[in-house]
């Protein structure tokens, strides 16, 4: 369970965020709105300690999280932006990245799963011979959201990550995300689709976090 505590933060002489509380528990899906600059993507910086508060506390199961813990908290959860890395090389060589690097290297790829994802998620496998930097944004975007999914990490922070993608490649993916049960989400975003999906709408504005029930 993820805890933001009495959380302020101020930058650059304005107050982003202002003794905000939000507890996320196992399985929920929330939906994080509010205007551009309210402070969303860094309210989930925050949750992985990449942004420093100015009062308030983030806590991992009634736990406050301490830099002690870093290396652990961070590795509870899945982030996935909105805009993907640039990478030379194929779709297919592009999802198995994240099995090249020694922090997973207790994981291994499964291309059956790779390919029930991507027909998850509206692509073709055959798409994994292609070269990743040909394809569209929208095709990079979700290979981006597999690649991160194959990780089995069942805590999603995810910043807009449909912001790039036609109606129905976003609903399925928005879908996707809304079916799965195992996962907990915190899905910043500009799009009501999530809230149809049946997200728990929290919304951000002017520093103040609000639940809407
Ligand atoms: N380190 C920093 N120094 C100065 N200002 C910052 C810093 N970090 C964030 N901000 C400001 O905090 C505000 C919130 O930014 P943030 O990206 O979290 O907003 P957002 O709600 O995600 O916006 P959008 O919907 O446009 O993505 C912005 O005005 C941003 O410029």
């Amino acid at each position: 369970m993820l805890e933001f505590r009495e959380v302020t933060l101020r930058r650059a002489g304005r107050v982003i965020l202002d003794r905000v509380n939000l507890t996320v528990s196992p399985g929920e899906h929330l939906a994080l709105t509010g205007p551009s600059g309210a402070g969303k993507s860094t309210l989930l910086k925050v949750a992985l300690l990449f942004e420093p508060v100015d009062a308030g506390a983030v806590l991992w199961n009634g736990q406050e999280v301490t830099v002690a813990d870093l290396g652990a908290h961070r590795s509870r959860f899945l982030y996935i932006g909105q805009k993907p890395l640039p990478f030379e090389g194929t779709a297919g060589e592009y999802l198995n990245l994240p099995f090249t690097f020694a922090a997973n290297h207790a994981l291994h790829a499964d291309q059956v799963e790779q390919d029930r994802l991507m027909e998850a998620l509206g692509l073709d496998p055959a798409l994994k011979k292609s070269p990743y930097a040909r394809l569209s944004g929208g095709e990079q975007q979700r290979l981006t959201i597999i690649q991160g999914l194959q990780l089995e990490r069942s805590f999603c922070l995810l910043d807009e990550i449909t912001s790039s993608l036609d109606q129905e490649s976003m609903r399925a993916v928005v879908g996707f995300f809304a079916r799965d049960k195992a996962r907990t989400v915190l899905a910043v975003t500009h799009n009501r689709e999530w809230l149809e999906f049946g997200f728990a709408e929290v919304s951000l504005e002017s520093g103040k976090l609000w639940r809407r029930e």
